[in-house]
């Protein structure tokens, strides 16, 4: 038996899976927590996929490996390779005004859509580098080359700097569409052109460690869940991590000029329109720590009270949003009455509203001709019961939920069994067996969240 591992490199924590590379049988898994913050220093993710690594057995028996990691971080290199300053994450808004100046200085949202797939909010790597030429000169001027969270684990594993088109995608200064690099748009943002890793195909391997395991190219979070799920054009994945995302494989490009749908590619030659919110389980987390619960009694809570919380609405912009892009904005709880005062009322609220904002999301990607055939929930948040059973009411529709796992991981390691195969197509690992979540929709529901998701304050200067 030929084994694989695959690599999740997330906001919140690093997870390892060790696999059969021919039947995607979990042999081993592993887990080591990351820092918390926005920016964070990329040797911690080393030191947490060292941990994460043991905890999972080692690689001694490892064939090839793979890494999937959070989207769009900025990891700043300098001539001699050490990190300029501390990665700026996805979920990192200092760069809103910078974004909003990029988006002016191209032409309008229309024109990033059409150059780059997406028009660029803080999260993108572009305006990171943009904010980072204004407010630290001496860091942007030691900057000589600039990669992603995952590309900077695979140099640290192979020594040589690459990254794949997917996780290119996320970074504002490469074309889903064309599939090369956009110079022009590093210089508009850095004021000069830094390097920038060497593009791989998609089952191209990015080389070797040293003790031998093979690296496959890597890739974002989201599409290695795609691939760890095997979704077919039709899936659509709702993903509740620190990040909400909603995305589907499409056969062509995207370029949404509202901005609310990201055009980017997959790891297998193909197109991930993709939502995102920056609020999605830490919704969760804050509403247990506002009641004084666990998950489990969270969910409990919010399973006895009515569809639509009587009139309780939560708008879930705790960190500020990224769709719709409110950058400044906080959460809000509207409609609050004696008889909705409850632990239950304010639970219920709490995952409608996080769910609610993911459904807007998903209301996107139809408008840009995405099919909706199946809706598939993962996330560490879809270990929910109340989010399981209450998403179908939300969203309108069944959602299937596969058996818990660390999906991105899994999708990694696909990655790392292809570029051992260098088939033309990924293996077809045996898929999970899906549940499948029904209840009634509540469109009131939906309309109560629209009424209130724009009565929000800013937060606190
Ligand atoms: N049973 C549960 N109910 C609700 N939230 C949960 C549950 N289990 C884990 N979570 C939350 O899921 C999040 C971690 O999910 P994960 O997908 O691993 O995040 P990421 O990949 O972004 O690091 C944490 O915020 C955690 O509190
Ligand atoms: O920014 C995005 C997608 O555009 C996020 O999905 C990040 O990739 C973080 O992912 P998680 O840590 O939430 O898995």
């Amino acid at each position: 038996m030929t084994l694989v591992a695959g690599v999740d490199s997330s906001t919140q924590s690093c997870k390892v899976v060790v696999a059969d590379a021919e039947t995607g049988e979990i042999a081993r898994v592993g887990q080591a927590p990351h820092p918390d913050g926005t920016e964070v220093d990329p040797a911690a993710w080393q030191a947490a996929l060292e941990k994460a690594i043991a905890a999972a057995g080692g690689l001694d028996d490892v064939a090839a490996l793979g890494i999937g990691g959070q989207q769009h971080g900025m990891v700043c290199l300098s001539a001699d390779g050490e990190v300029v300053r501390p990665a700026l994450l996805w979920n990192d808004t200092r760069s809103a005004g910078a974004a909003d100046e990029l988006v002016a200085e191209l032409g309008g949202p229309g024109a990033w859509a059409e150059a780059v797939g997406s028009v660029p909010v803080a999260s993108f790597t572009v305006t990171k580098l943009r904010w980072l030429a204004r407010h630290e000169p001496e860091a942007a001027a030691r900057t000589a080359s600039v990669c992603l969270p995952h590309d900077y684990l695979t140099w640290k594993l192979t020594g040589e700097l690459t990254t794949d088109r997917g996780d290119a995608s996320g970074t504002g200064y490469w074309s889903p569409a064309d599939g090369e690099y956009r110079p022009d748009l590093l210089e508009l943002a850095l004021g000069r052109v830094p390097a920038v890793p060497r593009l791989l195909a998609p089952a191209e391997p990015a080389g070797r460690t040293a003790s031998g395991v093979l690296v496959s190219a890597g890739t974002g979070d989201n599409m290695a869940a795609a691939l760890g799920l095997g979704i077919r054009p039709g899936d659509v994945v709702v993903s509740l991590g620190t990040s909400g995302t909603v995305f589907a494989v499409a056969e062509s490009s995207c370029a949404d000029p509202s901005g609310e749908v990201a055009g980017f590619a997959d790891a297998t030659g193909r197109f991930l329109p993709l939502v995102c919110t920056l609020n999605a389980a830490r919704v969760l987390d804050a509403a247990a720590r506002l009641l004084g619960v666990g998950h489990e009694e969270l969910s409990r809570l919010a399973l006895s009270a009515p569809p639509g919380a009587d009139g309780l609405a939560l708008v879930p912009y705790l960190e500020g949003e990224r769709t719709p892009n409110r950058p400044d904005a906080t959460g809000a709880v509207h409609g609050l009455r004696l008889d909705n005062a409850t632990p239950a009322h304010l639970a219920r609220a709490a995952v409608e509203g996080m769910l609610c904002g993911l459904a807007d999301g998903l209301e996107s990607l139809l408008r840009q001709g995405v099919r909706a055939d199946r809706v598939l929930l993962i996330g560490g948040a879809a270990r929910s019961d109340a989010v399981r059973r209450i998403a179908p009411t939300v969203f309108g529709r069944p959602v299937l939920v596969p058996p818990a796992g660390e999906y991105v991981a899994e999708g990694a390691a696909v990655q790392a069994a292809w570029s051992l195969s260098e088939t033309s197509e990924p293996p077809c690992w045996e898929r999970p067996g899906l549940t499948t979540y029904e209840a009634d929709p509540y469109p009131a529901l939906r309309e109560r969240y629209a009424e209130a998701r724009d009565h929000v304050l800013n937060r606190w200067v």
